[in-house]
């Protein structure tokens, strides 16, 4: 009987860095991420986290290392190819047109999925597939209430939750969150959550999260990466991280 094909990776790094000048932003970073799996990113300001969704999302090109998505290599893919091989990202800071509603936000998300131009001034008709999917991704996020609401006067925690129906829209395999409560109401906090957690469990989407809330990275993730001076110091269970002294005096700055 043949042995049983093993699963590919859905996001492998292998010796990933990054040297701008004489600075060594990453150095030297590997690890693979598992389909379905999600995981937490944690680690002091500067410690290389959003350089390291840079690389893998295209924004920044590595100068030494590979990124493969689902096996096969992305490393120099465009942004644009990466997207269309089921990558998505979210930023840290907001990225939606403030001026337009919450349904034309994200009807644009999906409209540029499927290929279509971005005809900002034809009214979405009701039944349109792009529309259709858009309202779907903004009821998952609760937000159906506010379909016709201008972005912009939106509150912190409705405007991550539409960040959310954005990168949805797009049906991505491998979502990479870059803080997604940062400055958000600690009301909020548990929604977003709950969203993020349905994300991960309900569509199988592999979950890669920088987050500094702790209590939250570590009652949603599988595994925990720690990073620190541009390097990976450890990725390991929720329990196993927290427990290791290293992280400990790195991170947390004394034993818990
Ligand atoms: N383009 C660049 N040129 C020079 N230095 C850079 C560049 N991009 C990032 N850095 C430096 O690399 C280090 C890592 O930055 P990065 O933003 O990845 O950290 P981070 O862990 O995401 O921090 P934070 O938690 O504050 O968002 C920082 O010291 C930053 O100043």
């Amino acid at each position: 009987m043949d042995a049983p094909a093993l699963a590919l990776p859905a996001l492998a790094v292998d010796s990933l860095g990054l040297q701008i000048g004489g600075a060594r932003i990453l150095q030297d970073v590997s690890f693979a991420v598992g389909a379905g799996e999600m995981i937490g990113v944690i680690g002091p300001n500067g410690a290389g986290k959003t350089t390291l969704f840079n690389l893998i999302s295209g924004v920044l090109r590595p100068t030494q290392g590979s990124i493969s998505l689902n096996g096969r290599e992305i490393t120099a893919a465009p942004i644009h190819r990466r997207a269309k091989a089921g990558l998505g990202r979210t930023f840290q800071t907001s990225n939606l047109f403030p001026r337009l509603s919450v349904l034309e936000n994200v009807r644009l998300a999906a409209q540029a999925k499927m290929g279509g131009s971005f005809n900002l001034l034809r009214f979405p008709s009701a039944s349109d597939e792009a529309t259709r999917i858009a309202r779907g991704t903004i009821s998952e996020v609760g937000l159906t209430g506010q379909l016709t609401t201008a972005a912009g006067d939106l509150s912190h925690g409705e405007k991550r939750k539409v960040e959310i129906a954005v990168l949805l829209a797009t049906n991505p395999a491998v979502v990479l969150l870059d803080e997604p409560m940062a400055g958000v109401a600690s009301g909020d906090v548990p929604s977003l959550s709950a969203i993020i957690r349905s994300m991960h469990r309900d569509r199988g989407c592999t979950v890669m999260m920088v987050e500094h809330h702790m209590d939250v990275v570590l009652g949603l993730v599988d595994r925990v990466a720690v990073m620190h001076h541009g390097s990976l110091l450890a990725l390991d269970s929720p329990d196993a991280v927290m427990a290791d002294p290293t992280v400990q005096s790195a991170y947390l700055g004394e034993p818990v």
